[in-house]
């Protein structure tokens, strides 16, 4: 099957700082890809690359074999290519139903006067991706009311609501207690079996990277040094020599494998 995502000799540099250098890879309809690095290895400037904020000094990036390069961040995400964002203080005065609604209207292009009348709107397609993440219950709540890890599930159901193709997640966990890391990208993991969504995410939590990621792929400096399975990647001598010289989280994590 041909992938939803294929990235091609792709690089940055900012200054003499070799960001990413020569960067290739495929992500495959419904596989949850992580992408991992000591600090500074360059993921942050990969994913902005993909999503069209930044703009690379040489390579490829094909969504289902479209050409994304060049491409606005705006008409990225219209043509396929979602990305968590964190909900703003404005929106959290609005709940949760709301802010649904509010990312449906957006999507769809609606174009309302009064609030009053957005209401109406998309409330069971809202209701349906609020059912997606398990919060119909909460629909009604004031989404300044909600614990953090509500919150990082409600974007998630943002970020769906364009039914993206493919999910582009930059920590997504961050901030957020160990045990409701792993739920939060168990349900990700769920979600992407269930709708044949694909993802990309980086992580710092090698717990949440292992228990849940289809394939791994390790920047450093720039360079991919690795890619497979959890297996493989715990298994590989460059990546532990990486992280152990790195004294990252990864040392714990290999400790105790
Ligand atoms: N706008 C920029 N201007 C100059 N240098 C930059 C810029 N953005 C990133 N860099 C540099 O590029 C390299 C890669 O940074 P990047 O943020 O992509 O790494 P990262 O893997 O996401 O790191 P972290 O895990 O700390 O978020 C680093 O050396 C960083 O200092």
């Amino acid at each position: 099957m041909s992938p939803v995502l294929s990235v091609r000799n792709l690089a940055k540099s900012f200054g003499g700082i070799k960001a990413v250098q020569d960067v290739n890879f495929d992500v495959g309809k419904g596989e949850f890809l992580a992408l991992i690095g000591p600090n500074g290895a360059g993921k942050t400037t990969c994913f902005n690359m993909l999503n069209g904020y930044l703009k690379p000094n040489t390579g490829s990036v094909k969504l289902n074999g479209k050409e994304l390069l060049g491409t606005p961040p705006r008409k990225i995400w219209r043509l396929g290519v979602g990305r968590t964002f964190q909900i703003t203080e404005t929106f959290l005065s609005m709940t949760v139903l709301e802010n649904i609604q509010m990312a449906l209207i957006s999507y769809h292009r609606r174009v309302f006067d009064l609030f009053s009348r957005a209401t109406r709107l998309y409330v069971d397609e809202a209701m349906a991706l609020l059912d997606l993440v398990n919060m119909s219950e909460q629909a009604q709540r004031a989404c300044s009311e909600l614990a953090y890890g509500d919150l990082k599930r409600l974007e998630l159901a943002i970020a769906l609501a364009h039914e993206p193709a493919l999910l582009l997640m930059d920590e997504p966990t961050a901030g957020m207690a160990p045990s409701e890391r792993i739920a939060l990208m168990a349900l990700t993991a769920e979600i992407v079996e269930r709708e044949g969504v694909s993802v990309v995410f980086t992580e710092h939590d090698m717990d949440v990277v292992f228990a849940h990621s289809h394939r791994i792929l390790v920047l450093n400096r720039g360079e991919l040094i690795a890619e497979g399975t959890g297996e493989e990647i715990r298994a590989n001598a460059t990546v532990q020599e990486v992280y152990l010289g790195g004294g990252t989280l990864f040392e714990e994590e290999l400790a105790h494998a």
